[in-house]
């Protein structure tokens, strides 16, 4: 049954092309040139029959309106884009018919005669320009919504974000038929729905691009549509047989319809309809062009072009590019982006937007996919079908990475390039891939990544394979921190212990890092452990850490640990789980650490803000304290003698680690202390001795009016201005003063 189904639309194929090589002359009729309004504009000729139709007015949706301010005044330098936009559209409406023809979607087709082909023509002493196709055509409702509303929301916000981004997007969101209004200042399109079905009214579109358009009723509308332009005086250039054929040349080498020009009359080819991607090879240039046509751009070079052929699984003819990585998509835009490849069978396009093959991770690439086992109408409702793509997808996608790799290793810093460029959505890849494909491409992705890592200098990169390849013996993870940047990253307490032993850590600066690297959990053998994770491999796996010989240096007995820890507890109280001696620390006193890493628990804060309970507050925290750090052994001197003193230090050790983790949302908490502890530090500067509470004899005496500024209003700032300590009622420096 399936095998008949396709011989009949192989059939239909075969028709359809029949009809497009017949001679030019003898089967080009401009059927357009009947079509008469019959009110609302003057007519051209005499109506066959004068039934008084009405004209509408419609007012452009208000979106619409600035659109069309925007595109009208951005694209005054590169005005000939909009004839690519008209070529584009009348081959899209060629195409749909042809689609809908085949699959028998559209089965009683108007003037079913008329080939598919596309026609350009001029009149230089009306200033006109006029292209017509016998595509799909439109139904009233079709002419509201299509020409009256921009296509696709967030245009308009795109386009308002700087004129100069403007002409880059024309084409990609929708707004390619306002660019009519660059260079006319009257568009009429007349129209007739193919689908006999849906009515065989024929229809007048007009609009000078202000505010309204009408739509009159017009008889002897052929199928299709036609759009003729009133030029603007600076203009008229477009209404010069010469420009329009060179223009039209330039946008339709791969359109897959036959274009025409008419001259002297006569409509003459322009276009060799190739389907390069059919072709075992191709020439650069060849690349180039039908990159830029498929991009919509008059500029730009692919950065990688694959062809990729093959008969196994399937029957697979297609063509890949590349952009720019300086081209690379923003992520903001990306939310619901459309595929830039496009899905054919036999040269005919069963989609133009390949979702369900390509991933939308890949949705920057341009290319086309011909696979002739692909049904035309394909269903997302079918199980065959949806495997028959599942299989497509997993070919074609394996083969893009594959490429991608090979290319890694042919030239390193061309794809160091790429990967800045892209590295975003490789590593969303990853994500989507787990979440929506088992991880089939886990392995392939992970080869494409590439990181900065601390026994390397900055900017050099390097992937997973050298990280592993570059690992001391026996060492199970592969260590990572994910930071805001180089600098910050290196100088973390976190960082110590590795960058003493030289043990390779791998720099993470992107946020979806702490995503990936939690989704996928290794690579090869190794398990991803972050450095500021309170993983136990992590320890097991160091190596001893290689201390000079220093005899003297005092190390907190077990009983003076097991003394401080329940002292900071008792300070500390629930802002801590655990309080515990660990040798990780070379030059910090103390660290904090917990079961999600700091950096995911600030990124997930932040994602939960303003909600309530976010829980990420309470995700209990372990203070990891180095047993041998003299701000840790001298503190633990006073603990008895000077409480108040060790209650503000351990209060302020516990600050410094959440400072050092990048969880201190807001430091001004901490100034209030802060002060406290500058006027600590600048009295013992002038000679106040703590622990006699009065200052040392040799020093010049300050304290009178310390004294007595026990009545004066102080803040933390006022404090730090008076003459003696501070002994504001109000001031925890109040407690700290000794007694
Ligand atoms: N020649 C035509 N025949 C039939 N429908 C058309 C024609 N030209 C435009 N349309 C309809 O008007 C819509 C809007 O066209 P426009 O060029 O503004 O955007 P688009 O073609 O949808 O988007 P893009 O430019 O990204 O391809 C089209 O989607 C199509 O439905």
């Amino acid at each position: 049954m399936q095998r008949l189904l396709r011989a009949g639309a192989a059939r239909h194929i075969a028709r359809v092309g029949r009809q497009a090589r017949r001679p030019e002359a003898a089967r080009y009729r401009s059927s357009f040139a009947r079509c008469v309004p019959i009110s609302g504009v003057a007519p051209s000729r005499t109506p066959r029959w004068t039934r008084p139709f009405s004209t509408e007015t419609h007012e452009f949706k208000a979106e619409t309106k600035k659109l069309l301010d925007i595109v009208a005044k951005s694209l005054y330098t590169d005005k000939e884009v909009f004839i690519r936009e008209l070529i584009s559209n009348a081959s899209d409406a060629c195409e749909k018919l042809r689609f809908l023809q085949t699959t028998q979607q559209v089965k009683d087709v108007s003037d079913a005669e008329r080939p598919l082909q596309v026609t350009l023509s001029v009149n230089e002493s009306e200033r006109k320009f006029v292209i017509e196709d016998s595509g799909i055509g439109m139904t009233h409702d079709e002419l509201i919504e299509h020409l009256g509303t921009i296509a696709k929301s967030g245009s308009l916000d795109f386009l308002q974000r700087g004129e100069s981004d403007a002409s880059k997007i024309i084409g990609q969101f929708g707004v390619g038929f306002y660019s009519t209004f660059v260079v006319a200042d009257k568009v009429e399109v007349y129209t007739k729905t193919a689908d006999k079905e849906k009515g065989e009214k024929g229809y007048l579109w007009t609009s000078d691009g202000s505010g309204s358009f009408t739509i009159t009723e017009v008889d002897e509308v052929p199928r299709g549509t036609k759009i003729e332009l009133t030029l603007k005086d600076d203009a008229t250039e477009f209404s010069k047989l010469a420009t329009v054929k060179k223009a039209a040349q330039k946008f339709s080498s791969f359109i897959d319809f036959p274009i025409y020009v008419t001259e002297e009359g006569e409509p003459k080819p322009i276009n060799k309809q190739e389907a390069l991607w059919m072709k075992s090879s191709a020439t650069e240039e060849q690349h180039l062009e039908f990159f830029r046509f498929l991009s919509g751009n008059s500029y730009g070079k692919p950065w990688y072009t694959l062809m990729y052929q093959t008969d196994a699984p399937l029957s697979i003819k297609s063509c890949f590019y590349i952009p720019d990585p300086d081209n690379a998509p923003s992520r903001m835009f990306t939310k619901d982006p459309e595929i830039g490849i496009s899905l054919h069978s036999r040269r005919v396009m069963v989609k133009k937007h390949a979702d369900g093959v390509i991933p939308k991770w890949l949705h920057w690439m341009k290319g086309i996919v011909d696979c002739e086992d692909m049904p035309m109408n394909i269903s997302r409702e079918s199980m065959q079908d949806t495997r028959l793509m599942e299989k497509l997808s997993m070919a074609v996608v394996r083969r893009i990475l594959r490429f991608l790799q090979q290319e890694a290793k042919k030239d390193p810093e061309k794809y160091q390039k790429f990967f800045r460029g892209y590295s975003y959505f490789l590593k969303a890849g990853l994500i989507e891939d787990k979440e929506g494909n088992f991880s089939r491409h886990k392995d392939d992705l992970l080869k494409l990544l590439r990181f900065e890592c601390s026994n390397k200098g900055k900017g050099e990169l390097i992937s997973l394979e050298e990280y592993i390849e570059m690992a001391k013996d026996g060492q199970q993870n592969i260590y990572y921190f994910t930071c805001p940047d180089r600098q910050t990253g290196l100088s973390s307490p976190y960082m110590e212990q590795f960058l003493q032993r030289q043990r390779n850590v791998i720099l993470m600066y992107e946020d979806i890092d702490e995503f990936v690297v939690n989704a996928i959990e290794g690579f090869k053998d190794k398990k991803f452990v972050s450095v500021d994770s309170a993983d136990k491999n992590f320890e097991l796996d160091l190596d001893k850490p290689e201390e000079p010989e220093d005899t003297d240096k005092r190390v907190l007995t077990e009983e003076e640990q097991t003394q401080m820890q329940k002292f900071i507890k008792s300070v500390l109280k629930e802002k801590v789980q655990e309080v515990k001696f660990s040798d990780r620390l070379v030059s910090s006193p103390a660290i904090v650490t917990s079961i999600i890493t700091p950096h995911m628990r600030k990124m997930m804060k932040s994602l939960m803000a303003g909600k309530e309970n976010d829980g990420f507050n309470n995700i209990p925290m372990t203070l990891e304290l180095s047993p041998k750090h003299h701000i840790v052994t001298t503190l633990q001197v006073i603990l008895e003698s000077n409480e108040p003193v060790a209650r503000i230090a351990v209060e302020q050790l516990y600050d410094n680690a959440c400072i050092a983790a990048g969880t201190l949302d807001d430091p001004r908490v901490l100034m209030s202390r802060l002060n406290k502890v500058l006027e600590m530090f600048v009295y013992q500067g002038a000679g106040y001795d703590y622990a006699k509470g009065e200052y040392r004899s040799s020093e010049p005496k300050v304290e009178e009016t310390a004294k007595t500024s026990k009545d004066t209003e102080s803040s933390p700032e006022s404090s730090s201005g008076s003459t003696g300590p501070s002994s504001n009622s109000s001031s925890k420096f109040e407690e700290v003063k000794p007694q």
